[in-house]
């Protein structure tokens, strides 16, 4: 035990509900920039509160020539940020830190890992590298036997992007199925870590005042939005061939959709959710060739002013072709075809180098009867419920009530929970959440394979139309909303997209 985890828990209640039994992680890609920002700052995390078990050990697997004492002192400083940062309880976490040196494609390492596996425990295996090393690493596990070792439970942990369409997703599917069993697989979607991710089932699912006005009775349209400030930074090679609808709307906005439509599962169990979220995708109404132009806008920032200072535009960064198509904004307009939201619009948009950093869901409910109750006053706005999942999480119900003075005029006025209010404002880390999960074998905020098919069905889709049809690649401005075509989405059926 250390000393912050009797204390904190007692403070927040997050509550030691599970611990990690004892065990390892193996980190492929420890040297790399999502283990340094992410993982290892989580796994201490973990242990700080009280999480992990004591004879825990993290093993991080890479080819620079590192020692144990070298990654510790490197994980130290990366450290020295973090909220919870003690000298005594990083030294003690990272006591059981080892590194491994060796190239993914190279047996003798795996066999040399062997070894060092041999303390007991479970197994967890996780793929933080570039894609290209994923079905290295999978089939020297698998031939290697340690995906097999006598007395472990052992798990595999794939980060984002799994595949790039359906096909090389189904690909990597079925390598992972030759070596291990569906049920050993953990495909990350870290926006499903968020706290408030998870808290759209808690609040639809633990008030009945929303079950029975959750339907296309009720509810006008639903917006999704995932706004970004920052540029595409030092991830052009990946981005270049990656794109905003396959980097955020394949999984973390897909996900966001699955969670607000998906009828009510079971249990709280990971397949009776999985099995719900399945039906929604299965259920989302392709978009055709001839529609895609319409249905889906694509985009790219070009240069301009930003916070006072010049920021490049997509293709004046370096690494990108001068006439790349690829988009960093993208808007489309969903539809599922299901009894509860057949004739709900759900219109999605993400992009970066907008205005402002957003993500949020709101859901649009109809307007009042028009009768002669408003007659000779504005008729009432919308109600509209508002799950903001960063930053400021929290949820607003946006009502009408009555402005102060002798007549009976309305105002809009929001009904407000804020986390930051409620709780305080230390939200766990998503990644926290995940690794927690992925140390206790719980998949159900991990992406099932026929799930990750669904997605990638939905996308592909996409990406083969704009292959044939070549829609237009828009501009719009740094600091903007994005392009002025995708106002024309919501707006040519009445609509319009909630300000930025
Ligand atoms: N970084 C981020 O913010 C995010 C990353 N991800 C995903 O996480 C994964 C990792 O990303 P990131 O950390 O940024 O990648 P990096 O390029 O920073 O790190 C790659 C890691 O893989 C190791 N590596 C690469 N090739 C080999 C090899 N042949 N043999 C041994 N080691 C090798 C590198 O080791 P060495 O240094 O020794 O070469 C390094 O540790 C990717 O799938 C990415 O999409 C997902 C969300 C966010
Ligand atoms: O997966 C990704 O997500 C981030 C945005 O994550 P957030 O938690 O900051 O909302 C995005 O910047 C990145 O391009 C994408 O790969």
């Amino acid at each position: 035990m250390n000393s912050y985890s009797t204390k904190y828990n007692m403070e927040t209640g997050l509550g030691l509900k599970k611990k990690a039994p004892p065990g390892v992680i193996c980190i492929f890609g420890i040297t790399g920039d999502l283990s340094k920002k992410k993982l290892v700052p989580a796994l201490y995390a973990l242990y700080v509160r009280g999480y992990l078990a004591e004879n825990f050990k993290i093993i991080g697997f890479a080819r620079r020539d590192w020692s144990d004492e070298f990654t510790r002192q490197y994980f130290k400083e990366a450290l020295m940020g973090h909220p919870f940062f003690n000298d005594r309880d990083a030294d003690e976490f990272l006591a059981a830190l080892f590194y491994h040196r060796s190239s993914f494609d190279d047996p003798e390492g795996y066999a040399a890992l062997r070894k060092k596996l041999s303390f007991g425990g479970d197994i967890i295996y996780y793929l933080a590298t570039p894609p290209a090393s994923y079905s290295t690493i999978i089939e020297n596990l698998g031939e290697s036997g340690l995906c097999n070792l006598e007395g472990h439970n052992i798990r595999i942990v794939i980060e984002k992007p799994f595949g790039s369409d359906l096909e090389t997703a189904r690909g990597l599917n079925s390598l992972l199925l030759r070596y291990f069993k569906e049920e050993q697989i953990y495909r990350i979607d870290h926006y499903l870590g968020k706290e408030t991710v998870q808290n759209i089932l808690a609040l639809r699912f633990g008030n009945s005042i929303f079950e029975p006005i959750w339907n296309s009775k009720y509810i006008d349209h639903i917006q999704i939005t995932v706004a970004e400030k920052i540029g595409v930074g030092s991830r052009i090679n990946y981005y270049e061939k990656s794109g905003a609808l396959r980097d955020m709307v394949q999984n973390h906005i897909l996900q966001l959709l699955s969670l607000v439509t998906m009828e009510v599962p079971t249990s709280f169990e990971s397949d009776a959710i999985r099995n719900e979220k399945v039906k929604i995708l299965k259920n989302l109404v392709p978009i055709k060739q001839a529609e895609v132009s319409h249905k889906v806008i694509r985009a790219q920032y070009v240069g301009g002013y930003l916070d006072g200072g010049y920021v490049k535009g997509y293709r004046e960064e370096e690494g990108v072709k001068i006439d790349s198509t690829t988009e960093t904004y993208v808007a489309l307009k969903a539809e599922i075809a299901s009894w509860r939201w057949a004739g709900v619009p759900i219109y999605i948009r993400t992009g970066k180098r907008l205005s402002r950093k957003l993500s949020e869901v709101a859901v649009f409910f109809k307007p009042v009867p028009e009768t002669s109750l408003w007659f000779g006053r504005p008729s009432p706005a919308p109600n509209a419920l508002i799950m903001q999942i960063q930053p400021d999480e929290g949820i607003s119900l946006l009502t009408n009530v009555k402005s102060p003075g002798y007549s009976m005029e309305l105002i809009k006025h929001p009904l407000n929970f804020k986390y930051e209010h409620s709780f305080g404002d230390e939200l766990p880390e998503a990644y926290e959440r995940l690794l927690l999960d992925a140390l206790t074998a719980d998949p159900v905020l991990y992406t099932r394979a026929d799930e990750l098919e669904a997605l990638w069905a939905y996308i592909t889709g996409i990406r083969e139309a704009w292959d044939i049809v070549s829609p237009p690649v828009y501009s719009y401005l740094p600091g903007s909303a994005g392009p002025i075509m995708a106002r024309k989405l919501p707006a040519e059926e009445g609509r319009r997209w909630r300000r930025l």
